[in-house]
């Protein structure tokens, strides 16, 4: 079968994390339907929107944050891909800073949220492309 790019199902998200007592610590939610995976906040690129802005409207849409109580962070940007239902989907993510420690708010997409470790978060994500995205970021803050 020949695929087209309009058969691509563009995504964008941001990888939210905080400082607990020098500990990163990874926000990630849970969907509120199965396969009941964990991902950082993240969705769909609507038209007329580019990959960064989505990633910003999705994550105060699914955890209740705005951009203001977020620093972007400049150097970082990760690209997945991976099949859904036989269709190929690309997921953009940037890493952010949350500023202030204020609570997650979710919508009806998720059930549950979480502020995790490195190595927790490999473990809830499971899937192999999470876990190079978490490694990478890991790296990079680290580096700074
Ligand atoms: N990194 C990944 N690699 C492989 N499969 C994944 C990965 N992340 C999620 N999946 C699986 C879980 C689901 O069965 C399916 C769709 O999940 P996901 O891409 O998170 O989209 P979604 O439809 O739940 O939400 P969204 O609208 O936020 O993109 O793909
Ligand atoms: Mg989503």
């Amino acid at each position: 079968m020949i695929r087209r790019m309009t058969d691509l199902v563009r995504a964008a998200g941001l990888l939210v994390y905080r400082k607990h007592n020098d500990q990163i610590e990874y926000l990630l939610l849970q969907a509120s339907y199965e396969p009941f995976h964990w991902t950082p906040p993240k969705g769909h690129v609507d038209p007329g929107e580019d990959e960064r802005e989505a990633a910003i409207r999705e994550t105060s849409e699914e955890a209740g944050i705005t951009s203001e109580q977020l620093e972007i962070r400049d150097g970082f940007k990760h690209e997945m891909h991976y099949n859904v239902k036989n269709k190929p989907k690309r997921v953009i993510y940037w890493i952010a800073h949350l500023k202030n420690d204020q609570d997650v708010v979710l919508s009806h997409e998720h059930q549950a949220k979480k502020w995790v470790s490195l190595e927790e978060a490999i473990n809830l994500s499971k899937y192999a492309e999470m876990e190079k995205l978490l490694r990478e970021a890991q790296a990079f803050l680290e580096s700074k």
